[in-house]
């Protein structure tokens, strides 16, 4: 069998305040002369025991209070970069949270300013490609992520697509049509985080309602033997994020995680880390854990690469040069 690590990835599904390792976290505080509430990193560490979706969120939200400057962006970024370039990754398409930022009085412009410098930095010294996706958090008022998008004025350029996340339950896509339609008319890329902890009706209102290129997560589809028919009729992409599936208690044990099932039955699966700090591992780890844990194949694993690559927002050419890499590696 050969060594996952070095098989070359796309990362689609990556929140880059979900990679705020707890090291950084407190050296960021020192920075900035904020006290984070826990008194080391051990202890910050412990707390990683999440009941659900909202139990998580509420710490990555406390803990990302840290990011003040775009300087604090940029070492996030290219931190995670460094990491994941160790584990094979190529290409990453990154989510933002920038509401999470801006009501705490972070500029906008200094955060995409941190985090495209990261980005600048990654492609100079590992060669990985990136694209920036917005997210809009679906627990805030849909009035005001159509605020945020109407006031991105010279940030518009910067960015390549919008996403949504945050929490689920509650919060259906539908409420965020508008903002959506904008971004589709403005040339961005479309995707949203449904099927996580919802059920598959949330799958298809964003297919139908929000228009979306991709479903984050996507794996409640499988309650609904219609939908995954549509869903492989189409090629939609699920971004599945198995680790956080687990952490997150929406699937039992690693050795449930339907992933592998979903992509014998047609499904054009992806494989991420989502939250990589809070979630024990990155894009690598999330494959070596496939095959300790469910028998992931070589050839599984280059065929879940290679939809990933497909379903990226990476150019055309790019995408050649990664599929050409896979190949190298299936043959190596
Ligand atoms: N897994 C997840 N689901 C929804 N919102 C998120 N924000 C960060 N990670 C998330
Ligand atoms: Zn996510």
């Amino acid at each position: 069998m050969k060594d996952l690590y070095t098989l070359p990835k796309a990362e689609l599904h990556l929140h880059i305040e979900g990679t705020l390792e707890p090291e950084l976290a407190f050296e960021l505080a020192a920075r900035n002369g904020l006290e984070l509430p826990y008194a080391s990193v051990e202890e910050l560490r412990r707390q990683y025991d999440f009941e659900d979706l909202s139990s998580f969120l509420e710490l990555y939200y406390a803990t990302m209070a840290v990011l003040r400057e775009a300087s604090d962006f940029e070492a996030l970024t290219r931190a995670y970069l460094d990491r994941a370039a160790g584990q094979g990754l190529r290409h990453v398409d990154v989510f933002f949270d920038p509401q999470a930022h801006t009501a705490r009085g972070v500029p906008l412009e200094a955060v995409i300013d941190g985090i495209r410098a990261g980005l600048d930095t990654a492609r100079a010294q590992h060669g990985i490609t990136s694209t920036l996706l917005l997210c809009f958090l679906r627990d805030r008022p849909a009035a005001e992520a159509l605020a945020m998008f109407d006031a991105l004025g010279d940030q518009l350029v910067r960015i390549d697509g919008i996403g949504l996340d945050s929490a689920e339950v509650g919060h259906p896509p539908a409420l965020f049509e508008e903002v959506f339609a904008r971004a589709r008319a403005a040339g961005l890329h479309v995707v949203a985080h449904a099927g996580e902890e919802a059920g598959p009706e949330y799958v298809r209102e964003a297919l139908d309602v929000l228009r979306v290129e991709r479903v984050d997560h996507g794996i409640q589809c499988l309650q609904d033997p219609r939908l995954v028919e549509r869903l492989v009729a189409d090629r939609v992409p699920l971004t599945v994020c198995p680790q956080s599936n687990v952490r997150l208690r929406v699937v039992r044990t690693l050795a449930e995680h339907p992933v592998l099932e979903m992509l014998e039955r047609g499904l054009v699966v992806t494989v991420n880390s989502d939250d990589p700090a809070y979630f024990g591992g990155y894009v690598g780890d999330a494959f070596q854990g496939l095959r300790e844990a469910l028998g992931l194949t070589d050839e599984q694993a280059a065929a879940l690469a290679r939809n990933a690559v497909d379903a990226s927002f990476a150019g055309a050419p790019r995408k050649r040069e990664m599929h050409e890499e896979i190949r190298a590696w299936e043959r190596g």
